[in-house]
């Protein structure tokens, strides 16, 4: 196995507060992993480590060079979703995710509409998103990480508002990711929502992070 992100003694901290002191943390390709801690122990934050949203204020973030070029600094083939969905309100989620398709041209409308039916939306609704529910901008949000069918795959509580339907629709999802060898990292305050969808459990504590299977 190739190692897909690699921590190295990470520090995180914000205005004099130390977030995380000492991070060392390999992703391994192919591999999933449950990320768990308490509320502000910084999950989100370590997620968005990983894929350079942010920098660590000392130590190093590397994410393997296959996903990176000269001019890059957001890794290739990465789907995340980490601060809530990001998406034009007036839009239809079509619409949305055609405008997010339109910058790669690497996926059609036939894509598009089967990566809406996988997780439970309509693709011919045509309610702007500012109207949607809580739970369909979630899956607004998960369309848009699985749209281009990434190769490692970051998600901060990808269960959240989802009805029981969708919490299955998601998990074949990951399950098919898996399948087909991504890599992918999430957190969930659920756990039994991340039953037999991961092989490593993570856990932050005191700034450390620890396996924990
Ligand atoms: N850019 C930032 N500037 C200042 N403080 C930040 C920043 N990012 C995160 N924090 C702080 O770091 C702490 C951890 O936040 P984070 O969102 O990573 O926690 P979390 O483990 O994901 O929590 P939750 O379980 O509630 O989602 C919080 O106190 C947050 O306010």
């Amino acid at each position: 196995m190739s190692s897909v992100i690699e921590l190295r003694d990470v520090h995180l901290g914000f205005r004099g507060m130390s977030l995380l002191t000492g991070v060392n943390l390999v992703i391994e390709e192919g591999a999933s992993y449950a990320l768990h801690g308490p509320n502000g122990s910084g999950k989100s934050a370590l997620l968005r480590l990983m894929c350079g949203i942010t920098r660590p204020t000392s130590g190093s973030v590397r994410v393997a060079a296959k996903y990176l070029d000269a001019d890059r600094t957001y890794p290739d083939r990465f789907g995340v979703a980490i601060d809530g969905p990001a998406y034009v309100g007036h839009l239809s989620g079509v619409q949305n995710l055609r405008e997010l398709a339109g910058i790669r041209k690497m996926v059609g409308v036939a894509r598009i509409h089967a990566t809406m039916r996988t997780f439970g939306l309509d693709p011919l609704l045509r309610t702007r998103v500012s109207r949607y529910s809580l739970g369909m901008k979630q899956k607004l949000s998960l369309c848009q990480v699985f749209l281009e069918e990434p190769d490692v795959v970051l998600l901060d509580e990808p269960f959240n508002a989802l009805d029981r339907e969708s919490v299955s629709l998601l998990r074949n999802q990951l399950e098919e990711f898996r399948g087909r060898g991504g890599t992918l990292v999430m957190t969930s305050h659920e756990r039994a929502h991340l039953d037999g969808l991961v092989d490593v459990a993570l856990e932050i504590e005191g700034g450390k992070v620890n396996v924990t299977v």
